[in-house]
């Protein structure tokens, strides 16, 4: 076994790529397994967004975080979004990995940070002492191992205790290698789980990128309505700025590496 590199080369690109402009977002994959029954961005939000495209607006920021135990795929998911790569070859991820992703929802620039924790006991600490404050918790479990099922209410439950209200995805991965017959059985044991730990399921395969896109819009989609009428609702009125960081309608948001620590 291989260990993944500490840093990364990769430099973030200061414009927002066309494919990730967003308007509107896919409902849940299963309408029994999510309690999260949105499939589109609140008219309110829509209406506050309109609105600040023609004055001052700044750039929102949500903080993603993946758990899940060791070798279930969080990394290769992540980098099937972020990259549109996958690796055969396992290398374990050492403490925690950094991707940021830049979005442009509803004309606002929106930016998601995906938090990847390593799965290895040893790391646990580490990867842990960065879940405060996380929006979006995506616990992972693998399809073709249903053992890791059984770990996911202790992830969730260690996730959620220092982020902040979060929304919760249980994603189950590595659809390509199970047959339908498993799958359905898999399915209908994650949809289960998904209700009991107040979770929304999706399964997904980082080898064939399915329904990686999809979850990670509707994830931001969920995140970024949910930001905005939290912020709709502080500011009491729909005609205030919308944006944690004030710009002049400027990316200028701090450019981030991908970054290791351990
Ligand atoms: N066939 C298949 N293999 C996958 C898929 N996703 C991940 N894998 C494989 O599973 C292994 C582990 O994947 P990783 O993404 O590194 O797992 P991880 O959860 O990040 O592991 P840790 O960093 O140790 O917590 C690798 O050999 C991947 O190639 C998938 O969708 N399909």
């Amino acid at each position: 076994m291989s260990e993944k590199r500490i840093s990364s080369t990769r430099k973030m690109t200061s414009a927002v790529a066309k494919d990730r402009v967003i308007s509107r977002f896919s409902k849940a994959y299963h309408a029994e397994g999510t309690l999260y029954d949105q499939s589109n961005f609140s008219p309110s939000v829509t209406s506050a967004c309109e609105q600040n495209r023609t004055v001052t607006v700044g750039v929102k920021l949500s903080k993603a975080v993946l758990v899940g135990d060791v070798a279930v795929g969080k990394t290769c998911f992540v980098n099937r979004f972020c990259h549109d790569i996958f690796d055969r070859d396992y290398k374990a991820t050492i403490g925690v990995d950094f991707e940021v992703e830049k979005f442009s929802v509803l004309g606002v620039p929106f930016n998601l940070q995906i938090w990847d924790t390593a799965g290895q006991e040893r790391f646990k600490c580490i990867a842990a002492s960065y879940y405060r404050g996380a929006n979006v918790v995506i616990v992972c479990f693998d399809m073709s191992n249903i053992h890791s099922l059984t770990h996911v209410q202790k992830w969730k439950e260690d996730a959620c205790d220092n982020a902040k209200d979060p929304i919760v995805f249980l994603v189950g991965t590595k659809k390509d290698l199970i047959n339908e017959h498993t799958f359905l059985d898999v399915e209908r044991k994650a949809i289960d789980m998904a209700t009991e730990i107040q979770a929304e399921f999706w399964p997904i395969s980082s080898k064939t990128g399915e329904n990686v896109k999809e979850l990670f819009f509707r994830l931001v989609g969920l995140t970024f309505d949910k930001a905005v009428l939290d912020e709709l609702d502080a500011n009491k009125g729909p005609s205030k700025q919308i944006g944690t960081i004030s710009i002049s309608n400027k990316d200028v948001y701090e450019k981030k590496e991908k970054k290791k620590c351990c």
